[in-house]
C-alpha cells in the first residue's frame, strides 16, 4: 500500500448521553474538529505507532507480532474467517502482556489506545484474505481535546479501523477528496463524496466500535457511528437514523480542562443504576424524552429557522437535561460554573459527553447580541476555560489526498 491519510470528526451529544448506554434514544452531531491518521509503508519490518497527543510511541517487529501475539489471538490461522467480535477478557490480558503493561496494574486510558491498535491490527488483517501483516509507520494527530467529551476516542477508533481496512483491501477508496471544512453537512446524500460506499462505512463503524469498546468498556456505539457517518443522527440500541431535518445550530463549546475518563464515569452511572434502579430508570427515561422532543423541535426549526419559541423550547430542554445529568452523578463544579456564568448572559448550557469535567455546549440563538457572545467567551477564558464557536454537522470519515496537497491536513501529521 501507499501513503494513506484519513480523518474522522469528533461529536457533540446534543441530548441523551449516558441514557443511550441503557438503550434510550440520543441525538448527536459531528463537529468540525477531527482526528487524522497517516500511514506509510516501512522498509524496516517494523510497526511504528506514534501517538504524540497522548505522549506514546511504540515499535514492534512484524515478526514478533506474528510469532508471539497472533497465534494467541487467532487460533485457527488467519485466512479470512475472523469476524468483528469484541476482545474477550483473556485477549485483553494477552494484549496487555504483549504491550508490556504490568500484570497487576490496570492500563492507563492512554495505554488503552495502544491495546486498541494492537487488537484491530491483528484482527482486521486476519479478517481479510491478505495473509501478510504489513510493516508501516502510523502517526495520529487530533484537533480534538483528548478525554473531554467530544468523542476523541471514537474519532481515533474510526481512523484506525478505516486505515487498517483500507490497507487490508477490505474497503477501497479510489478518489481522495479535499474536505470542505466550513459548514459541511455530512448527510447521507453527500456521503459518497467522502470516499467509501455506505456498506464500507458500516464496516468501518463495526470495527471502530471494537476499538471504542477497549477504550470505554461499555460504549453505546453512538460516538463511533456519528464519527463514521457525519452529519446528525439519532441513535438507539445500535439503530442509526440520519436526522434529515437538522437546523444549522450555532453553539459555543467550552472545555473545563478538568480531566476525566469516560470509562470510569460510565461505570459510576452503572453503580448508581444498580443501587437506585427505579429512580435512575425514570431519570434516564426523562432524558430520552428530552432527546425525542429535541428532534421534533429541530425538525420545526429546519423549516422555520428563526422561530424564537422553538429556540426557547430548546433552551428549556438544555436546562432540564443538565439537571438530570447532575442527578445521575456526572456533574462537576467546573460545569456548574459555566452554566451559571453563561446564564448571566441569558445563555443556556449543558455538559456534553460523559461529564465529570470535560466540555459543555451553549446554544447561541439567531440574533444573539454579538457583544454578549464576545464577553461571555472572554469571561470563560479568564476562568481558565477554553472556548470554540462552531456549528453542528461536518463530514464523517474521509480519505485525503496524500503529501502536503490538502491544506485541511495538519502539518504535524508529517513530522516524525
Ligand atoms: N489522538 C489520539 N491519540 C491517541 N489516543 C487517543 C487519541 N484520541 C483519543 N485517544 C484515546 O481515547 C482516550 C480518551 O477517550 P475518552 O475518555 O472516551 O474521552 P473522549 O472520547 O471524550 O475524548 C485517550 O486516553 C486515548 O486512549
Ligand atoms: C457517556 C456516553 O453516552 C458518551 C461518552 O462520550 P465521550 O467519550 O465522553 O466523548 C457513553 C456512550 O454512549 O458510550
Ligand atoms: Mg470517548
Amino acid at each position: 500500500m501507499d501513503e494513506t491519510i484519513i480523518s474522522a470528526p469528533g461529536k457533540v451529544i446534543l441530548h441523551g448521553e449516558h441514557a443511550v448506554v441503557y438503550g434510550k434514544t440520543a441525538v448527536a452531531s459531528s463537529l468540525n474538529l477531527r482526528c487524522f491518521v497517516r500511514a506509510l509503508p516501512s522498509e524496516d519490518g517494523c510497526i511504528n505507532l506514534d501517538l504524540p497527543d497522548v505522549f506514546l510511541q511504540r515499535q514492534w517487529t512484524v515478526k514478533s507480532v506474528q510469532d508471539n501475539l497472533l497465534p494467541r489471538l487467532v487460533q485457527n490461522g488467519y485466512d479470512g474467517i475472523v469476524s468483528p467480535e469484541p476482545a474477550s477478557e483473556d485477549e485483553l490480558e494477552i494484549l496487555k502482556e504483549f504491550a508490556k503493561i504490568p500484570k497487576d496494574s490496570t492500563a492507563t486510558t492512554s495505554e488503552l489506545a495502544v491495546i486498541a491498535f494492537l487488537y484491530l491490527y491483528c484482527k482486521v488483517f486476519c479478517s481479510s484474505s491478505k495473509r501478510t501483516l504489513p510493516a508501516f509507520r502510523l502517526r495520529m494527530i487530533s484537533e480534538l481535546p483528548v478525554g473531554a467529551g467530544l468523542g476523541s476516542s471514537a474519532a481515533f477508533s474510526v481512523c484506525l479501523a478505516a486505515v487498517l481496512l483500507q490497507w487490508s483491501g477490505q474497503i477501497s477508496c479510489k478518489s481522495p477528496q479535499h474536505l470542505p471544512r466550513e459548514d459541511y453537512r455530512g448527510d447521507t446524500a453527500m456521503s459518497g463524496s467522502l470516499g467509501w460506499s455506505r456498506d464500507e462505512q458500516l464496516l468501518i463503524n463495526k470495527w471502530a466500535f471494537l476499538g471504542e469498546k477497549i477504550i470505554h468498556g461499555q460504549p453505546s456505539g453512538i460516538d463511533n457511528s456519528i464519527s463514521t457517518l457525519g452529519g446528525a443522527i439519532s441513535f438507539q440500541n445500535k439503530i442509526i437514523e440520519t436526522v434529515q431535518k437538522m437546523p444549522k445550530l450555532r453553539i459555543l463549546l467550552t472545555n473545563t480542562k478538568v480531566p476525566r475518563s469516560t470509562k470510569l464515569l460510565v461505570a459510576g452511572v452503572r453503580k448508581r443504576h444498580e443501587k437506585h434502579t427505579l429512580v435512575m430508570e425514570h431519570m434516564l427515561e426523562a432524558i430520552e424524552g428530552i432527546a425525542q422532543q429535541s428532534l421534533r423541535v429541530f425538525a420545526a426549526l429546519s423549516d422555520k429557522p428563526y422561530d424564537t419559541e422553538a429556540y426557547a423550547e430548546l433552551e428549556e430542554l438544555i436546562d432540564i437535561n443538565q439537571s438530570l445529568l447532575n442527578g445521575t452523578g456526572v456533574g462537576h463544579t467546573s460545569l456548574d460554573k459555566i452554566v451559571a456564568l453563561t446564564a448571566r448572559y441569558n445563555l443556556h448550557t449543558k455538559l456534553t459527553g460523559a461529564g465529570g469535567g470535560g466540555c459543555t455546549y451553549t446554544l447561541i440563538k439567531p440574533g444573539a447580541d454579538e457583544d454578549d457572545i464576545k464577553n461571555v467567551k472572554k469571561e470563560l477564558e479568564l476562568e481558565g476555560f477554553q472556548c470554540w464557536e462552531t456549528c453542528v454537522g461536518s463530514a464523517g470519515v474521509a480519505y485525503h489526498p496524500t503529501g502536503h496537497s490538502d491544506p485541511t491536513v495538519p502539518q504535524q501529521l508529517f513530522e516524525s
